[in-house]
């Protein structure tokens, strides 16, 4: 069985630049962000229960209306909490299965902004939380998705504090645009290896 590695950190933070030098070592990481749209695009009983609670509207002509659905739930709490709990299980579910294809694997990843927020954290041996200052967050999100201020805070809002996140993790990989970031992702990669007691030791050769 593989060591499952959780790899989360606010929305801007390089999650997914981290998720990329990993597959480049070779380590097969689950995207949720791509996972939870897929399933939300193809699963019947989430669009029936989106289109419940949202309105019809949400999905055109069969497909999500992404836009839609982010201007209702961001800035609403109790909203974002609904709309978690409808698509979250089918992920949760979809991530056991992906994992078990990959079991052969020393280690795979799973990447997601809200990792602990969704109730993911059990589903991962060692969590990782990719970190960089708000600031320059808010600058990466606005930059990469050509999102105002007030959208990309908005989207902050519904996560859990830096504070927090940290708490919940084993280790911390600091990508603030100073930090030399590919040095921590191989350390991090060479200290999991060893830890990997399913790891083929030269003795039993
Ligand atoms: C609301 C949706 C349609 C907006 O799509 P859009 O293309 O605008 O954004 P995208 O999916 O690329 O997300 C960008 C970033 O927004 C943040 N974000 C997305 N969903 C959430 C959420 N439910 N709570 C907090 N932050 C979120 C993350 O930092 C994410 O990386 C989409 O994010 C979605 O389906 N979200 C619900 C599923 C989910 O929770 N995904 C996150 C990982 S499981
Ligand atoms: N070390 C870095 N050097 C230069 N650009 C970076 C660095 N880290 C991240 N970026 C850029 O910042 C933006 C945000 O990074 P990325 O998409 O990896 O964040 P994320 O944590 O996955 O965000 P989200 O939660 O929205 O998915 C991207 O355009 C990315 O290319």
């Amino acid at each position: 069985m593989s060591i499952k590695i959780g790899i989360t950190g606010g929305i801007g933070s390089g999650k997914s630049v981290v998720s990329r030098l990993f597959g480049i070592m070779g380590i097969p990481v689950y995207i949720s962000d791509i996972e939870a749209k897929r399933i939300t695009q193809t699963d019947p009983v989430i669009c029936q229960e989106l289109c419940a609670l949202v309105g019809q509207d949400v999905f055109q002509n069969g497909v999500l209306n992404r836009s839609l659905l982010a201007s209702y739930m961001f800035g609403h709490p109790n909203r974002v909490q609904k709309v978690n709990e409808i698509i979250h299980p089918q992920v949760k579910e979809d991530f056991r299965r992906w994992a078990a294809r990959f079991g052969g694997e020393q280690l795979v990843g799973m990447e997601s902004a809200i990792l602990v927020e969704a109730g993911f954290r059990s589903e991962v041996d060692f969590l990782v939380m990719v970190y960089a200052p708000l600031e320059v967050r808010v600058e990466r999100a606005i930059k990469r998705d050509c999102s105002s201020r007030e959208q990309v805070m908005k989207r902050i809002e519904a996560q859990m504090s830096d504070e927090v996140k940290r708490s919940h993790a084993d280790f911390v990989i600091v990508n603030d645009d100073e930090t030399p970031l590919i040095p921590q992702v191989l350390e991090l990669i060479s200290l999991l290896s060893k830890n990997n007691h399913y790891l083929c030791s030269a003795k039993n050769n």
